[in-house]
């Protein structure tokens, strides 16, 4: 298994060009959020914006708008429930995470379905009630052609039907073939494991006081906003995820639990110092 290091973090982050504009830093479409699990949405905004996504839509409820638009005023919002504003916005953003607080509903397969049909060549992030309602539904997955999942333990033996104890290399790689060969999996835990093109790729950071709600929702924008920037590679994602987990230890060596709002508060200057310290 492969390891991921810090050296990973100046090798994707670089300075931007003078000559550069929003529309060359990624167009993002979060379809996130529901009645009782608006933070979600929030937070993987949030974590978007403050990496350096150039234009950033949150598709949710209309009763979480005013929420949105007073803790993260550069987001825009539409309402999900509206299927002209969804098909239009899934076609001009190039990437889309979906997941985050929807739900496990109807409503949420839905969304899923509207995906899969609006798409050509955008990126989808993959997370949280989204695979739930995969595993549940068995959707089928193949149709998209840059995947990114983005599994706990928990989603992912709902998704692979492996027990924890049964996750090992050999078993995830397995599955993930038989699922969707061409995707990009992380199985998020301690150490947190990369599966791409029949290798795995194991991250070295992180700690205990990320266990907290929303960190996941946090890590979505994170990677959404990157692979929006700087292209999908595997390379890219796992930058993302170092950086998350870069981030949390360095606040953990003083607070006893890294809150995902103080985590996506120093993402700006963490990315600034790796840009600068490129030779
Ligand atoms: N503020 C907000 O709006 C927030 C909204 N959120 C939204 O809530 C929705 C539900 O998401 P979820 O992850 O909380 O619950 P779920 O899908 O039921 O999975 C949990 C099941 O898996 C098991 N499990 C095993 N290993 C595990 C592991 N490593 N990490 C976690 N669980 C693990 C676990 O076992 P148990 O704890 O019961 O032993 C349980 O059986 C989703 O849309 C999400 O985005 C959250 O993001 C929080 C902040
Ligand atoms: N003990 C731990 N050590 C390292 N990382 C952890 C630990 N607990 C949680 N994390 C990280 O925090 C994130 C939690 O994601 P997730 O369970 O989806 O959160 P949520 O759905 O509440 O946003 C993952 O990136 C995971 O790797
Ligand atoms: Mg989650």
């Amino acid at each position: 298994m492969q390891k991921i290091d810090e050296s990973i973090l100046s090798e994707v982050i670089h300075k931007r060009p003078d000559i550069s504009y929003k529309g060359n830093y990624g167009r993002i479409l979060i379809i996130a959020g529901s009645t009782h699990f608006g933070g979600a949405a929030l937070m993987s905004a949030r974590a978007a914006v403050n990496s350096g996504a150039g234009l950033v839509t949150v598709a949710t409820v209309p009763e979480k708008f005013t929420a949105i638009n007073v803790d993260i005023p550069e987001a825009m919002t539409i309402d999900y429930n509206n299927l002209q504003d969804l098909d239009e916005s899934i076609q001009k953003n190039n990437v889309i995470v979906i997941g985050p607080g929807l739900g496990s509903s109807d409503s949420t397969v839905n969304l899923i379905k509207t995906v899969i049909k609006n798409i050509s060549d955008q990126i989808i992030i993959m997370d949280a009630s989204a695979l739930t309602m995969v595993s549940e539904k068995k959707i089928d997955l193949n149709a998209i052609k840059n995947l990114i999942l983005t599994p706990h333990q928990g989603e992912w033996q709902r998704l692979s039907g492996l027990k924890i104890p049964d996750q090992t290399s050999k078993n995830n790689l397995k599955k993930i073939n038989s699922l969707a060969p061409n995707s990009l999996l992380i199985v998020k835990k301690h150490l947190s494991e990369i599966y791409y093109q029949n290798n795995v790729y194991q991250l070295l950071n992180g700690n205990p006081g990320m266990a907290t709600g929303g960190m996941g929702d946090t890590l979505t924008g994170i990677i959404a906003a990157f692979v929006g920037q700087f292209g999908f590679s595997l390379k890219v994602v796992s930058a993302a995820l170092y950086l998350h987990s870069h981030i949390a230890d360095k606040i953990y060596q003083k607070d006893y639990v890294v809150l995902p709002t103080k985590l996506a508060s120093k993402i700006p200057q963490t990315m600034q110092k790796f840009a600068c310290s490129k030779k």
